[in-house]
């Protein structure tokens, strides 16, 4: 069974000495403030009992599922919220910027962080996420702040959730369901939306009872729940999963064809043999900006976690002229539901097929190492391990000079830079110019003027060694790859006798 509401020393708490509610940016910073609460402070003795019985469901907030079609379409709208997470392993540090990551998810869907908790525990109460006893403490931090959403820092059960909202009486949402409120907002491309959209009803799919009958329900304690309790309600709950059953069918349906499209450009650009970088890292680490920096191209960069949600293509060039594309990607980020690892499969596995991988990571962050473990993580597991790799460490102008030299050293193939300033942008140019692949044939052609378009390709998607221009037409000297090798053949010269 779970803990009593016993002082709770184990409990932490963010400060909340703002009175507008935490800021993210501020909570992601190293030195933030938290406050051992002195128990007898939020004990709830402090609220009347006509306070307590005060206490209802702010109006507008229902989640309940009124029409299967509100699926696809349904925000969280979240507004205020207190955040709260189980410290099971690490050290409190590792907790905290944990819950200020949160935060920050918090902030990006739209929501203003009022307070967070976290509870030191082994692993997870199975019924409670926090145990019965701090589920009622965290009450009354929902009742002292006035908040209208908890989110918790993890994946939860459809039980959990709907236990504890039975005793904290607002809504409750976990990491997984935030995560996929932001993707839903942010994406851009009809087959985003339509992953999106699909990872959402999966996720939808066994929580529909809970979504729908959690406060309307007074369960006693933890026994029976789940299955064991249906009602009245079961007949419309069958109808409305066979329903999203279907339209899953049919969006993944739609959802393959789309891939084909992509696929179609994507072989185009292997045949055409322009090499492609894949710049890839956590959410938030610069990649928007760096492929701005590297290309000038206008992309959407924003201090909000999860900016891009679709894969944007670029051409570059190289210092010494060759073209390549470069790919912006989906920011990761740990814990990423597993549905979405699924649906985003496909952005991934651009990166698998890249030629190199510019593996963004924010120097400036207060644990930049276990950033670059969580997307390597995902990198494993699309398979793209033989890709080669170039740390690209941003945010040099704001990143503590020890915590640079720190990674510099740890990783082989690193360079620091700062998408910002401009700052090593010119040494990273370099650093990709060496590590493109090589074109393999040389091969020297007299092309006649009539085919200026070879000439230009040649310089485009090859290494030109020299150049001369003749009566007859350009005389070059090229290392290419062998399509377009095959190309020049008819021009190369007889040998002189
Ligand atoms: N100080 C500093 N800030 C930077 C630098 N590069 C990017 N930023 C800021 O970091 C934030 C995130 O930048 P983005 O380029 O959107 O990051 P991203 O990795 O594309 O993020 P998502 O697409 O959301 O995953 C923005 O506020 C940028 O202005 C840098 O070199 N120095
Ligand atoms: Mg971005």
């Amino acid at each position: 069974m779970t803990s009593s509401s016993s002082p709770s020393q184990d409990t932490k708490r963010f400060a909340h000495s703002h009175p507008e509610g935490l800021r993210a940016d501020a909570l992601m910073e190293e030195d933030v403030a938290w406050s051992h609460e002195i128990d007898g402070e939020r004990d709830g003795d402090q609220f009347d009992r006509s306070d307590r019985a005060a206490l209802r469901r702010v109006a507008g907030l229902s989640t309940e599922l009124e029409d299967v079609t509100e699926v696809e379409y349904r925000q969280l709208r979240l507004e205020r919220v207190v955040l709260v997470g189980v410290w099971t392993t690490g050290t409190v540090q590792d907790a905290e910027n944990s819950l200020a990551e949160l935060a920050a998810l918090a902030e990006t869907a739209g929501a203003l962080v009022l307070d967070g908790v976290i509870q030191r525990r082994d692993k997870p109460d199975a019924a409670t996420y926090i145990g019965s006893g701090k589920a009622e403490e965290l009450r009354d931090v929902v009742i002292e702040t006035g908040a209208d959403t908890v989110i918790c820092d993890g994946e939860l059960s459809p039980g959990q959730l709907i236990h504890l909202e039975d005793v904290v009486k607002v809504k409750v949402i976990d990491r997984t369901a935030l995560i996929l409120d932001i993707f839903a907002q942010h994406a851009k491309s009809r087959e985003g939306k339509a992953q999106v959209a699909l990872a959402q009803m999966q996720y939808m799919l066994p929580r529909l009872r809970g979504w729908g009958q959690s406060l309307s329900r007074q369960m006693g304690g933890g026994k029976g729940g789940g299955l064991a309790t249906r009602g009245p309600g079961e007949t419309k709950i069958e109808t409305d999963r066979r329903r999203i059953r279907e339209k899953m069918a049919k969006m993944r349906r739609e959802i393959a064809e789309m891939k084909t499209g992509r696929e179609i450009k994507r072989q185009e650009r292997k045949r055409h043999k322009v090499p492609s970088v894949a710049i890839a890292g956590y959410t938030n680490a610069g990649k928007s900006s760096l492929l701005n920096r590297l290309t000038g191209a206008g992309v959407l960069v924003e201090n909000a976690l999860f900016a891009t949600l679709d894969p944007t293509v670029r051409r570059a060039e190289t210092p010494s002229g060759r073209l390549y594309t470069l790919a912006d990607t989906v920011g990761f980020v740990r814990h990423l539901p597993h549905h979405l690892v699924e649906a985003f499969r496909s952005t991934m596995e651009e990166v698998g097929e890249s030629d190199l991988i510019l593996h963004v990571v924010d120097g400036s962050h207060p644990n930049p190492e276990e950033q670059l473990a969580a997307v390597r993580e995902v990198i494993r597991d699309v398979g793209a391990t033989d890709v080669p790799e170039i740390v690209v460490i941003n945010k040099a102008d704001a990143a503590d000079p020890l915590t640079l030299q720190r990674l510099l050293r740890v990783e082989k193939r690193s360079i620091a830079v700062s998408a910002r300033t401009g700052r090593n942008i010119d040494q990273l140019l370099a650093l990709i110019d060496n590590e493109l692949p090589r074109p393999s044939v040389e091969i020297e052609a007299l092309v006649p003027y009539t085919h200026g378009k070879l000439v230009a390709r040649a310089h485009d998607e090859g290494d030109v060694i020299s150049e001369e221009h003749t009566p007859e037409g350009t005389l070059l000297k090229v290392r290419v790859h062998e399509e377009l090798a095959a190309e020049l053949t008819p021009y190369v010269p007889a040998p002189a006798l």
